[in-house]
Formats: structure tokens, C-alpha cells, sequence
């Protein structure tokens, strides 16, 4: 594995055992390399096989097949953010000073106190949220090469969300750490995740830079139609009395259309949704 390469996983799979000892599969056959300094959104419906995928790259669960690589030392925040109970934030931190070969103190401290945790109180008194902030503080303390977020943003108000993704943002710009996150709060990603890997039923269905996937998808907006007015392969369709809306994945450059039709830029969040949709009409 090449330094700039932080994971690589080949052909990775997972299966669990289900009714009758039949073998459901959570994960099938995903390759893709996540280079070091970037931010990865892990995005797919419930039951996708995101917190599956985590665990595999966290060294938690073993792969039924295929390998996964992970260079240096990862740190994983789990879906329900484990704490300790009984103990404070700062105990916290010291209990994982004495765990973690490599600590850095003033990266945890600055986290709790960016986000004004509560220093005097037991975890069991901090809310969802401040709890949140305990698991990412020892998680950065540990100053992991890969830092692995299950559903970070899920007991977060909105501010805290914004202000989460923009220090993580910072952290991964100052430590060169990859970070891979896992969320359904896609509207909220623009500008913040380099990367996408997106899953469907277990499959990776769109893997790479955030950027070059928007710049291969646009829509096309006019009268009501079966067709598109130009080229590409049509993810989704939308039509409405007298409109049509087709989001099509390019090969080429930016086509350009006859009135009245106009092409639109496609978000992250339009991508993710199309990608999904046409993914469970596929399975249907
Ligand atoms: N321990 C387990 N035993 C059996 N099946 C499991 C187990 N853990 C997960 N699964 C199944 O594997 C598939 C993927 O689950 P996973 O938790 O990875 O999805 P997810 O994308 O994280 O979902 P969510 O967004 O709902 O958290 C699902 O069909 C789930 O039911």
C-alpha cells in the first residue's frame, strides 16, 4: 500500500446468519482505496451495511471474504458513542491517557472545550449530544491515522452538527488522518466530505471524490417528455403534469440543449437520493 493510501479494501464481504442458518449478505464484494486527508461520507439506506462495513474496517469484525487494509492506528466511534458512566469528561480522558500508547492531551481538551462540555459532571448526567463529544475527544485524542464515525451526527442540534463536520474538517486538513463517517444527514455534507461511498443492499453502488461525481451527473429540466433531450444514462425521472426532470450520469462534457429545455447542476444530496431510489427499484 502506496503512503498516500490510508484503506483498501478488495472484494470484501459479510454475511450473518439468519433464519434457517441461511446466509444474508450484509456486504458484497467492495473494492475502493481511501487516500489519507480526506474526509469520506458512508452513505445507504437502513440496513445498507454502513456500521457492517465500519466494523470490518475497525478490525471488529472479520470479513467472510475478500481483505481490507488499514495503514496505521484507527480509532472508531461506535453507533450509541460508548462512555463510561460512572465517570467525568476529564476521567474519561485520563483513563484513555493510560489505554493509548499515543495521547495527546491538548487535542482531547480542545475538543471538550470547544463544545463547552461539562467538566464536573458524571457521563450519565451529560446529554445525548455532550456524551457525543466525550467518544469524539478520545477518539482524537488516540491521534488515529484513520478515524472511523458511525452515525456521528445523529445526536447532534443542528449548530453542533455544522460546527462537528467543520472541525472535523480542520482536524483532518492539520493531522492528514483519513476520517470515514457514516451518516443519513446528507444535505449537510456539501462542502465538508472529499469522498462518497454509497451503498445499496450491500453493494457499493458510487465511490469517489464528491466533486468529479457531481461533475458527471446533471439534470435536464423542460416540457414534459419520455426522453431526455441529451445524452447520458438516466438514473432517475421525475415528471409532473408539464414538466419532466431527468438526472442523467454523463460520459463526456456538458451537453448543450435546445430551448426550452435547461440543464441543472446536480447536489450531493440530489446524487445520493436518485442513486437510492433507482437502487430499490433495481431490487424490486
Ligand atoms: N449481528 C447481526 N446478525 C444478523 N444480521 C445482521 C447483524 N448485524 C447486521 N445485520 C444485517 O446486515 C445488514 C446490514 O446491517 P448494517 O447494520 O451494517 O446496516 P446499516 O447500513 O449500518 O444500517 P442503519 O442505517 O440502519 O444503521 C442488515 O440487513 C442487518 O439486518
Amino acid at each position: 500500500m502506496t503512503t498516500e493510501v490510508a484503506v483498501r479494501a478488495e472484494g470484501l464481504s459479510k454475511s450473518y446468519r439468519g433464519w434457517r442458518r441461511r446466509e444474508n449478505w450484509a456486504l458484497r464484494d467492495c473494492t475502493f482505496e481511501l487516500p489519507r486527508g480526506q474526509v469520506t461520507a458512508l452513505v445507504g439506506a437502513n440496513g445498507a451495511g454502513k456500521s457492517t462495513l465500519l466494523g470490518m474496517l475497525a478490525g471488529l469484525l472479520d470479513p467472510a471474504g475478500g481483505t481490507v487494509d488499514v495503514a496505521g492506528r484507527t480509532a472508531f466511534v461506535a453507533q450509541d458513542k460508548p462512555v463510561y458512566k460512572q465517570l467525568t469528561a476529564p476521567d474519561m480522558l485520563r483513563l484513555a491517557a493510560r489505554l493509548n500508547e499515543t495521547w495527546d492531551q491538548r487535542r482531547a481538551t480542545r475538543w471538550l472545550d470547544r463544545f463547552e462540555v461539562p467538566a464536573d459532571r458524571r457521563c450519565a448526567r451529560l446529554s445525548g449530544g455532550q456524551r457525543a463529544q466525550v467518544a469524539f475527544a478520545v477518539a482524537l485524542g488516540a491521534r488515529p491515522d484513520v478515524l472511523l464515525l458511525d452515525e456521528p451526527l445523529s445526536n447532534l442540534d443542528p449548530l453542533a452538527r455544522r460546527e462537528v463536520m467543520t472541525e472535523l474538517l480542520a482536524e483532518t486538513a492539520d493531522a492528514g488522518m483519513a476520517v470515514v463517517l457514516s451518516t443519513h444527514v446528507v444535505a449537510e455534507l456539501g462542502g465538508v466530505a472529499d469522498r462518497l461511498l454509497l451503498l445499496a443492499r450491500g453493494r457499493l453502488v458510487a465511490d469517489g471524490e464528491v466533486d468529479r461525481l457531481l461533475g458527471e451527473h446533471l439534470h435536464y429540466v423542460g416540457p414534459r417528455a419520455d426522453e431526455p433531450p441529451g445524452p447520458g444514462e438516466v438514473i432517475e425521472a421525475r415528471h409532473e403534469e408539464r414538466q419532466s426532470t431527468f438526472l442523467v450520469r454523463l460520459a463526456g462534457g456538458t451537453p448543450v440543449v435546445a430551448e426550452p429545455w435547461i440543464t441543472r447542476p446536480v447536489t450531493l444530496e440530489d446524487l445520493v437520493l436518485a442513486r437510492l431510489a433507482a437502487s430499490r427499484k433495481e431490487a424490486a
